[in-house]
């Protein structure tokens, strides 16, 4: 159903990655006229024909119908951005030296800019940018700049920026917040006027905050088996108090992902500069790579029935590449950093994602098509992605193929009775 309401702008997308081409083909379904610039002139190529290199349910028939209806288009060359009256950026900010983001793609993209924007034109900075990144790029375009930072997740793209939370519009200049703001008017979400700093702060605080509550619940897993409590029955009684909510309370092997990490990251080395000890997300950050070292330990014990048994030669299969269920992003994912660490013990890892891309090859891990092969001869099966796929595995079959009927599931998704009854022994995290 098209959600049409606003009047129609000519809008520019500068990056056509999970936060730019969900940008732009939401902003075309709302009733714009969009023009995306990428420099990977294949993917360009690909988009044109309407093929979208990322798996986000409903970004395609988007895309699709942007393309047919022409609201959308799709170039290499920047020089299309002279045009629109508003012009997104949501280039990549991958962390760069001692933490902070590295601005390089974004500077670039700048440094083409300038000059060539027409008069009156809003540059909305859709990437997450440290604070003062703003009111930089005003002084370098000589426009109006608003901070509008996105909070979609990964896997519900489309979804989350036609619904959102909320819409943040950082703006020194009412004009442009308005401009900005105008774009998201179809939208039924709560519109936060605030400065650019506020708006940029506002981005990373709330990537740290997941963060902070993730590694706090992988630390309450730990205490849990120390205890004899089972983590699973303590966050639910604490999910049903509405001052901490239920999302984000599943221990895992770690947090990852494209943006965690290097929010994390940017965001100390931005409290750092100004001189804060940051220190209850300097230890999420710490607590984050010690829930590696967990997993890597659990397994080692369960496969082997030693703390200090010897992985050297076990075949062992995991479930789940990704950084989590429903994306087939695999950029800085907890799964293959245990599935490295297993691999540096000496393990032979065979492995399956029902969302991994078919290129996808990796260096230590080989992956199959096929959750059977996972199982077979295996000397322990390791669950390190949610996908709720694995929960509907023939897990007696599976069973039966591996040669010792072990599973270690690091997130908690089967249901230790069913696997007992399997034929599994059973490894959770915080529920032993
Ligand atoms: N991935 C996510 O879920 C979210 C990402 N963000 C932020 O959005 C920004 C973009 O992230 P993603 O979309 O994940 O990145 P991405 O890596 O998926 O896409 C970036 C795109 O920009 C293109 N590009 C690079 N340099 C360019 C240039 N000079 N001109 C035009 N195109 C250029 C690349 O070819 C690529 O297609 C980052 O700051 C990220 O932190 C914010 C919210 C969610
Ligand atoms: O800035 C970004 O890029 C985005 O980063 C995250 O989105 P995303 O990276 O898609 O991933 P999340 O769904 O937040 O998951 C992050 C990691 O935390 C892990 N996680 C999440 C929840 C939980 O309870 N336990 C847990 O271990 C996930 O498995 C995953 O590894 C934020 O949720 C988005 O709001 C934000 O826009």
């Amino acid at each position: 159903m098209s959600e049409r309401t606003a009047e129609p702008a000519g809008v520019g997308v500068a990056g056509a990655g999970y936060v730019g081409l969900t940008t732009a083909a939401c902003l075309a379904h709302l009733g714009h006229r969009v023009t995306c610039v990428d420099t990977d002139a294949a993917k360009v190529t690909a988009l044109r024909a309407g093929q979208v290199p990322i798996a986000e349910p409903g970004l395609p028939e988007l895309v699709e119908q942007g393309l047919s209806d022409g609201g959308l288009a799709f170039t290499t060359d920047l020089a299309a951005l002279r045009e629109p009256a508003l012009v997104f950026l949501c280039l990549p900010t991958p962390t760069g030296d001692r933490g902070a983001p590295d601005l390089g793609a974004f500077d670039d993209a700048l440094a083409q800019l300038r000059g060539g924007l027409r008069p009156g034109c809003v540059v909305v900075i859709k990437s997450t940018v440290p604070v003062g990144t703003a009111d930089r790029v005003a002084d370098t375009l000589g426009v109006s700049v608003v901070s509008n930072p996105e909070f979609l997740r990964e896997g519900h793209a489309v979804h989350d920026f036609l619904h959102p939370d909320r819409v943040v519009v950082g703006a020194r200049d009412e004009t442009a917040a308005r401009a900005v703001a105008g774009l998201y008017a179809g939208l039924d979400a709560p519109l936060l006027h605030t400065t650019p700093a506020s708006a940029e702060l506002a981005k990373y605080a709330s990537n740290a905050f997941l963060a902070v509550k993730a590694s706090y619940v992988n630390e309450l897993a730990e205490l849990c088996e120390r205890l004899g409590a089972d983590v699973v029955d303590v966050v639910r009684t604490m999910g049903l108090d509405n001052r901490i909510g239920s999302a984000f309370l599943s221990p895992g092997p770690g947090w990852g992902g494209s943006c965690l990490p290097k929010d994390t990251r940017a965001l100390l080395h931005t409290a750092g500069e100004s001189g804060l000890d940051f220190s209850v997300l300097a230890d999420a950050v710490a607590a984050n790579a010690r829930q590696c070292d967990r997993v890597v330990a659990k397994v080692r014990h369960a496969v082997t029935g030693s703390a200090e048994g010897s992985l050297a030669g076990l075949r062992l299969g995991v479930l789940g590449v990704t950084f989590k269920a429903g994306t087939d992003d695999v950029r800085e994912s907890p799964a293959l950093a245990v599935a490295e660490r297993l691999a540096a013990e000496g393990a032979q890892l065979t492995a399956y994602d029902p969302g991994a891309q078919a290129d996808l090859r990796l260096e230590h891990v080989h992956l199959v098509d096929d959750p059977l092969l996972v199982a077979k001869d295996a000397a322990g099966i390791v669950v390190l992605t949610d996908w709720p796929q694995f929960r509907d595995l023939n897990w007696a079959q599976l069973g039966q193929l591996a040669e010792q009927a072990t599973v270690v599931d690091a997130r908690n998704l089967l249901d230790p009775g069913e696997l007992g009854q399997a034929g599994f022994a059973y490894w959770g995290l915080g529920r032993r």
